[in-house]
């Protein structure tokens, strides 16, 4: 087993192949992976748009496949899996994703864009490792993508036609199989060809051995994607402890739901790997060299005392625009970006080497470039840019936050120790400087725009017919309802200062009925009338006489029937989960964060019941409840 030791680490386990594919049980079988095929009901319908990379959505797909097929054996079978392994695959060609032909018409039409031209394959994986805690199934994922780049000659008609009539095409995405017929239509391949095929087993087994023998910290740069470890035999490599050992510090399990969906979208790693394992402890044993103390490392402590600093050079990069020079320009030397920058070489060239080192930056012969995710997401121009929330974090969060001692001290903001002014003076502020408010309204923005497709699909809203999202700001979240109920009226209702700078921040297309804002206090004026009122982010922020006053007023102008969607993270019961919502109380505002029962007993003294929770693991979780009948 030297060629596979990571392998050996799933011999003891029930493995599950969340797959018919007959290629993907073939690809496992051959290098001696034991495990159970369980095709996957779930179907391949994830809106293909909501996706920023065609990548994501493979992955997203693999993904709901196992989680299906862990929640079945779960529940249905009774049987929970160790591990669950999912996976999809589809072609993109011209910015389109090819799945499985419908009918030979549809391959043909397929195989016809594929002529001649160089394509992408896109593998995405799921590993599910699984555990049963009090009756409810508990999921780790770990998820990774792999792209091949493969090239077709010019096809003729008559071999396109003899090809599809050989029916090779149907069960294949984008219409072909490499591995027989298809692979004479195929001039070049640049990647891994099984990726092709159906599963990227090399990046599998890399990840297999990052699971179950992270490297010390020093070394993951060396062995992340370019070797599998090489040891002699795969008992070698026991650490002799038990195998759960290697995952008792890790975070972020998630829970199913009810519809035994995997309640969240994925929140990206800056690579072509995402885990939601963090803080493995390191196994003990002397392996690559690492000595025993060093092993014994606490590395999740290591990282938090790290975590400001990574905080820090992702805000600096980003303020100083690096990841849009190089979007822009890139590969560049670290004296050109200096250069563009206006910033000093050697800090420059230091800064450039964190970004790598923290996973947002590549760095080749020719210089750095951005990843994908940075691309993507910390260019400020990008489609779901971030930009407007880190710099926001950076001038507002990060002071707030040096001054947490004296916050937990004295109970309070420190807006006077880190501003000069207090909060309320502050607040003002932000509609009197121009730069302030244009910055504040485009962190709002990026994270409303972030989680608006996920909120709007939360609940199925069709029955209603006009809804106002109060405080909506820039409108995010009202063009997503409208892209998604074209027949919902939808109003933003946001103080004059707001409405007047919301025009940088729309989208390009003109949309067939368009938002309406409204500007007011929803203190003080009377609100729009709507079937559905939306707080987004609004609660957390404000004190308990305030909220008195906003929910009395909404309650007055719901009918009966009518909702409120209320958008928070919401805490777990204990209060201590998530972390994001735990940390951001730190910033000791009046408002705080509720857990699912405060919710629920905050919305029903005004009125509303039958409160449903959609907890969607990520930035913002929702909860709908609707106006109570008058009683008889
Ligand atoms: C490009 C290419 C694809 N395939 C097959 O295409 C299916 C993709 O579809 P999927 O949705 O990822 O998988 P599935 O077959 O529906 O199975 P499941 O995992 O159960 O959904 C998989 O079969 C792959 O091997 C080949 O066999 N050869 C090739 O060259």
């Amino acid at each position: 087993m030297a060629l596979n030791p990571v392998l050996g680490k799933l011999v003891s386990k029930r493995v599950v192949l969340a797959s018919a594919s007959p290629r993907r049980q073939e690809i496992l079988t051959n290098v001696g992976l034991r495990f159970e095929v369980v095709p996957s009901w779930f179907k391949e319908t994830l809106e293909k748009s909501s996706f920023a990379a065609p990548y994501e959505y493979a992955i997203e797909t693999a993904k709901q496949k196992a989680l299906e097929v862990a929640n079945r054996m779960h529940v249905k079978h009774l049987r929970t899996p160790d591990v669950v392994i999912g996976a999809d695959t589809i072609v993109t060609v011209d910015e389109q994703i090819l799945e499985k032909p419908v009918d030979k018409q549809d391959a043909y039409r397929m195989l016809s864009r594929l002529s001649g031209k160089e394509h992408s394959v896109f593998t995405g994986v799921a590993i599910i490792h699984c555990s049963s805690k009090g009756n409810q199934l508990e999921t780790e994922i770990t998820d990774f993508y792999e792209e091949t780049k493969v090239k077709f000659s010019d096809l003729s008609e008559e071999l396109l036609w003899e090809y599809i009539h050989s029916g090779e095409p149907m069960d294949k995405a984008g219409g072909y199989g490499i591995q027989a017929l298809g692979g004479m239509l195929v001039e070049y391949v640049h990647g891994d060809f099984l990726n092709v095929v159906g599963f990227p087993l090399n990046h599998f087994c890399k990840k297999l051995a990052e699971l179950y023998y992270p490297p010390p910290k020093h070394t993951v740069q060396h062995i992340k994607h370019d070797s599998i470890p090489s040891v002699d035999t795969f008992e070698n490599l026991s650490d002799g402890e038990s195998e759960s050992s290697n995952f008792t510090e890790h975070k972020g399990a998630n829970k199913l739901d009810s519809s035994g969906m995997c309640p969240s979208r994925p929140v990206y790693n800056c690579e072509n790997t995402s885990s939601v394992r963090t803080g493995f402890t390191v196994p003990l044993g002397n392996q690559n060299g690492v000595s025993e103390s060093a092993a014994k490392l606490p590395s999740k402590i290591l990282d938090l005392m790290d975590g400001f600093k990574a905080s820090k050079a992702l805000f600096v990069a980003s303020k100083l625009k690096m990841f849009d020079y190089l979007k822009n320009k890139g590969p560049l030397k670290a004296v050109d970006v200096a250069n563009e920058v206006g910033t000093s070489v050697c800090g420059t060239e230091r800064l450039l080497d964190a970004c790598v080192a923290l996973g947002l930056l590549e760095k080749t012969s020719q210089g750095y470039s951005n990843t994908d995710s940075a691309n993507i997401y910390l260019t400020s121009d990008g489609e779901y840019s971030l930009h407007g929330y880190i710099i926001h974090s950076n001038d507002h969060l990060w002071p707030l936050f040096t001054n947490l001692e004296s916050a937990v001290r004295e109970g309070s903001r420190q807006n006077h120790r880190a501003f000069g002014r207090k909060a309320e003076d502050l607040f003002k502020d932000y509609y009197h400087s121009q730069e302030v408010k244009q910055r504040f309204m485009a962190a709002m923005h990026s994270i409303a725009h972030l989680t608006a497709r996920d909120l709007a699909t939360a609940f199925d809203l069709s029955q209603f017919k006009s809804t106002c999202d109060l405080g909506g700001c820039t409108g995010a979240l009202a063009h997503e309802l409208i892209q998604i109920y074209p027949n919902m009226k939808v109003t933003v209702f946001d103080l004059p200062e707001v409405i007047a700078n919301i025009s940088y921040f729309q989208p390009s297309e003109q949309c067939a009925a368009p938002v309406t804002f409204v500007s007011g206090d929803f203190f003080k004026d009377n609100l729009p009338e709507a079937d559905l009122y939306i707080l987004s982010r609004v609660l957390h922020d404000w004190p308990d006489e305030k909220i008195h006053i906003l929910l009395s007023k909404i309650s007055a102008v719901c009918k009966p029937g009518s909702a409120l969607l209320v958008a928070e993270i919401v805490l777990d019961e204990q209060k201590t989960h998530p972390p994001r919502a735990v940390l951001q109380s730190l910033s000791m505002t009046e408002g705080k964060q509720r857990s699912g029962s405060e919710y629920k007993q905050l919305l029903e003294k005004y009125g509303f019941t039958n409160t449903q929770f959609k907890i969607t693991g990520t930035l913002l979780d929702a909860v709908l409840c609707f106006k109570k009948n008058l009683s008889p």
